[in-house]
């Protein structure tokens, strides 16, 4: 049966839920699921924006069949060419065989190289600005090279200003009825999902999504219509997550405060981060986080990592090489183009140190416009009472830095 909900006069969403896949790219895990979103306007001329993943594409289907009854689809636009948008297209190109799809070059390039060529016929190639009007409603389209893949572009209907965003502010967690930011507790149920889906999938793109924001919102958007996640329809909605995709885009902390990601075999390091912070708690640093990098995926200490400011990094030396799974976050991090953060280090290591020097090699070579705060330390195997003032001093040098 069907399973949709009209967002404009006309513009109706005719996507699904995916409770069921365990991990986003199979790699980041989706406790709350995702949605993979997808849209269909009935006008002079119809058009279906982008389509779904595998996973909910019978739902889909019976969303679009539903909604155009014996009319024929005139118009798929493709915006991204990512499988989990994607699965979904070859469907509708054999239930209407007629459809023009609309999209740019690179987006058939990637079209063909997953699908091979089931109708080179029916492509309408678009460049920057161009429109396809469908009566009432002018999808005009833009490219934003970047906002995840080269191919990305974004639609923008001119009569209703609604954004097509692609990949840009979505979400992982799935839509659970409503499916507009304004009718959830967005800060609750989103908020979080919304800056680990930005900072591991997005993240790394922080200068193309600048120049998207630039060129897109200066169209007047009165609604961003994403691939995941809700939709947002109210000036607060919109101004709240275009703000924050401004901070994140821009590398830029939300809230000036103390992550200390951390590793431990047996828990000597762990023991010395306890001690830390609880000495920052001591100075007055308040809504601290520590994640012990083994155990939390790093998706989830990726996303805190965005939205602090003060970050401490404590790991023991293992084979001579910095342990494993702080090796790989701070690579993760790497990867992802993170910066513009403060840093302490604190290694541990029993003959012949390496840790330390590595996370200090991350900070001073790796992240760009970021600093050490304190002298990085090294203890050797466990915390002994007389080291409690290097402990001091840098707990005294993290606070004070926060703290200006
Ligand atoms: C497999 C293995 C390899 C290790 N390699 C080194 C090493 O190369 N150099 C070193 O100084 N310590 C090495 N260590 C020792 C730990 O770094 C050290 O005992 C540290 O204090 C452990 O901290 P933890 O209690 O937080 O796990 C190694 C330990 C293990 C289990």
């Amino acid at each position: 049966m069907q399973c949709i909900q009209a967002i404009k006069k006309d513009v109706y969403w005719i996507g699904g839920n995916d409770f069921f896949t365990e991990r986003f790219e199979n790699m980041l895990p989706l406790p709350n699921g995702v949605s993979y979103n997808s849209y269909l306007i009935l006008d002079e001329k119809t058009a279906v924006i982008d389509s779904v993943d595998a996973s909910i594409r019978v739902q889909f289907l019976a969303n679009a069949k539903y909604l155009l009854q014996d009319r024929k689809l005139d118009y798929l636009v493709i915006n991204h060419m990512e499988p989990d948008h994607c699965a979904a297209l070859v469907d509708l190109v054999e239930m209407y065989p007629d459809v023009k799809i609309v999209g740019n070059a690179k987006i058939f390039t990637l079209f063909e190289q997953f699908y091979g060529k089931p109708c080179p016929d029916n492509y309408v190639t678009v460049g920057e600005g161009d429109v396809i009007d469908l009566g009432q409603h002018k999808l005009q389209s833009f490219k934003a090279p970047m906002v995840h893949w080269p191919e990305v572009t974004v639609t923008f209907e001119q009569t209703e200003k609604i954004l097509f965003s692609a990949d840009a502010f979505g979400t992982f967690g799935t839509l659970n009825g409503n499916i507009f930011a304004d009718e959830v507790d967005y800060d609750t149920v989103y908020l979080a999902d919304a800056r680990r889906y930005y900072s591991n999938i997005v993240g790394k793109f922080g200068p193309q999504v600048q120049l998207a924001l630039k060129k897109l919102l200066p169209l007047g958007i009165e609604m961003i219509a994403p691939l995941h996640g809700p939709i947002y329809r109210t000036p607060e909605t919109i101004q709240y997550i275009v703000g924050k995709y401004n901070a994140w885009s821009s590398y830029e902390p939300e809230k000036k405060g103390v992550l200390i990601a951390f590793a431990s075999m047996y828990g000597n390091t762990t023991a010395i981060v306890n001690v830390l912070a609880n000495k920052l708690a001591l100075r007055g640093i308040t809504d601290m986080r520590m994640f012990d990098v083994s155990k939390t995926h790093p998706s989830f200490v990726v996303a805190e990592a965005w939205k602090y400011s003060h970050l401490v990094f404590a790991a023991p030396t293992y084979n001579l090489n910095l342990y494993l799974t702080m090796e790989n976050f701070l690579h993760d991090l790497k990867c992802l183009h993170f910066q513009n953060r403060k840093f302490a280090v604190v290694g541990n290591h029993s003959w012949a140190s390496a840790a330390k020097k590595r996370m200090v090699e991350y900070v001073t070579e790796y992240f760009k416009k970021s600093e050490l705060i304190g002298d990085a330390l090294d203890f050797k195997s466990s915390l002994k009472a007389e080291q409690e003032k290097e402990l001091d001093a840098l707990a005294d040098a993290i606070a004070e830095s926060v703290k200006a």
